[in-house]
């Protein structure tokens, strides 16, 4: 046993993040964004761009990509009505453009077969996260399943993943959260949790490398190989 299999011993549960984690939701993102900046007589974003906004939320993205052009004041006249615009166009469209990346379900079903209790934490809204873990079929891998407006505080504080603990009454010891993000490590981190990234999401333009964690794992597949519920 290796070190990192080591501390992943004893593991009761895994929160798993969305976005960038399990679906690679950026063109779907795309699509609504550039619908939205299309309304406001702006140019279309690239993809690669908008991926280095997600991560942090709706408000954030809708924000950020505002921000590519107009100034801090301009943002802020037209913020709430590009909101608005931004989850009539995500809901239109919430998971037609959508991938799910290798070795998801395949982690999913041998964490699940090792008796570990799984989780989803996103930043995505809650209205957003649950129908699309629906058209992906991974809905019923989670027994609870928070958004990004679940609760005040979303990642990177450690609220949500906290929270998890309590619901299934375990201490964050226990836990590995795994995510795409510096926000997953973060809150995992502050929450005591283990942590593991995966290096093919979004994580605001910087290398997963740079990011705290206990290990990089190339697909969930990976990482429910290496957490085990036996000490
Ligand atoms: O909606 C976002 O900002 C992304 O959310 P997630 O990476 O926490 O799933
Ligand atoms: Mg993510």
């Amino acid at each position: 046993m290796n070190s990192l299999q080591q501390k992943l011993s004893n593991i009761a549960g895994v929160i798993v993040d969305l976005d960038g984690t399990m679906a690679h939701t950026a063109p779907d993102f795309q699509v609504a964004i550039n619908a939205v900046r299309r309304e406001l007589d702006l140019p279309g974003l690239s993809i690669e761009l908008i991926e280095t906004f997600v991560g942090k939320g709706t408000a954030h993205l809708v924000r950020r990509a505002l921000a590519v052009d107009l100034t801090s004041a301009q943002v802020d006249v037209h913020f709430e009505q590009a909101l608005d615009r931004y989850h009539a166009h995500y809901h239109a469209i919430n998971g037609q453009y959508v991938t799910i990346y290798d070795g998801v379900q395949a982690g999913l079903s041998l964490m699940q077969q090792k008796g570990l209790r799984l989780a989803c934490v996103t930043n995505k809204p809650i209205a957003f996260a649950v129908p699309l873990l629906q058209k992906l079929g991974l809905e019923d891998y989670f027994e609870v399943v928070y958004g990004g407006d679940s609760f005040p505080k979303k990642k990177p504080d450690p609220y949500p993943l906290l929270q998890v603990c309590k619901d299934f009454d375990v201490p964050p010891q226990r836990i590995v959260a795994i995510g795409d993000s510096i926000n997953d490590a973060q809150a995992a981190r502050a929450a005591g949790c283990w942590v593991l990234n995966v290096p093919y999401g979004y994580n605001h333009g910087h290398p997963i490398q740079e990011v705290d964690s206990d290990g990089i794992v190339q697909t969930l597949l990976e990482a429910a190989e290496l957490i085990s519920p036996q000490s």
